[in-house]
C-alpha cells in the first residue's frame, strides 16, 4: 500500500477523492522534495504543550506519520532538532502539524519530512496533558488513527483507511488519463494543442 501511495502525487489523490480530505494549504513542507505516505499516529495537544509528542514517538510503528493537533499555536514549538532526531531514529516517516517547529537549520540537516504552519523560537510547555491515538482534526480535515497521510510539495491529503484501495486505484487511473491527455495535446506542437482545444471546447 505504502509503495503504491509513494508513487502517486497528492494532486492525483485529490482528483480521486474530490479534494474533500485535503489539509489546508497553510500546512507546508519545510523542504520541497519531501514525499511521505504512511499511517497516521495522531496526537492532540493542549495549547502550547508538546510533552505528548514524546509519548507518540515511543508508540510509533516504523513508517508511521505523526500528525499533531497543536491548535494552530504559532509561538510554542511542538518539536525541535532533538525531538525530531528521536522520531527519525525510531523510523517515524514524517511529522504533520497545525503548529510550528524550531531549530530549523538543524532540522533541515536531518532531512526529515516536516509539514507545518512555520517556525518559531520557543519550546513547547511541558506541564503534561495531551493524548495519543485519538481522532483529531487539522487543516479542516478529520483524521482517525491509522488513516493514510500523503504529503508532497503540493500539500497534504488524508485517505481514510477503509477507502485506501479504492482511492489508489482511482488515482492511478487518473494519472494514466492525464498522461494520455498530455501526449494527445502536447506531442505535436501548436497544431495538436489547437486540435485538443477544439475537441474539448466543442463538447
Ligand atoms: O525540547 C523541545 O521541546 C523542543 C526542542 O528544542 C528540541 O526538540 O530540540
Amino acid at each position: 500500500m505504502q509503495q503504491r501511495l509513494l508513487g502517486i502525487p497528492t494532486t492525483a489523490i485529490s482528483d480521486a477523492t474530490g479534494g474533500h480530505t485535503n489539509i489546508d494549504g497553510s500546512i507546508k513542507p519545510l523542504s520541497n522534495h519531501f514525499k511521505i505516505a504512511g499511517r497516521a499516529l495522531t496526537v492532540r495537544l493542549p495549547d502550547g504543550e508538546n510533552g505528548a509528542v514524546l509519548e507518540a514517538i515511543s508508540k510509533a510503528q516504523e513508517g508511521d506519520v505523526i500528525v499533531i493537533d497543536a491548535k494552530g499555536n504559532m509561538n510554542r514549538a511542538v518539536a525541535g532538532d532533538f525531538v525530531i532526531s528521536l522520531a527519525k531514529g525510531l523510523g517515524v516517516q514524517g511529522l504533520v502539524v497545525n503548529g510550528v517547529i524550531r531549530d530549523i537549520e538543524a532540522v533541515r540537516a536531518l532531512n526529515f519530512p516536516v509539514f507545518s504552519l512555520g517556525t518559531t523560537v520557543a519550546a513547547g510547555f511541558k506541564n503534561g496533558g495531551g493524548t495519543v491515538g485519538v481522532p483529531i482534526a487539522i487543516g479542516g480535515v478529520a483524521i482517525q488513527p491509522g488513516d493514510y497521510i500523503i504529503g508532497d510539495m503540493d500539500g497534504v491529503v488524508v485517505v481514510p483507511n477503509k477507502d485506501v484501495e479504492q482511492v489508489i486505484n482511482a488515482a492511478e487511473a487518473k494519472m494514466q488519463n492525464d498522461e494520455l491527455r498530455e501526449s494527445e495535446a502536447l506531442s505535436g506542437g501548436a497544431s495538436s494543442i489547437r486540435a485538443y482545444l477544439d475537441k474539448v471546447l466543442a463538447k
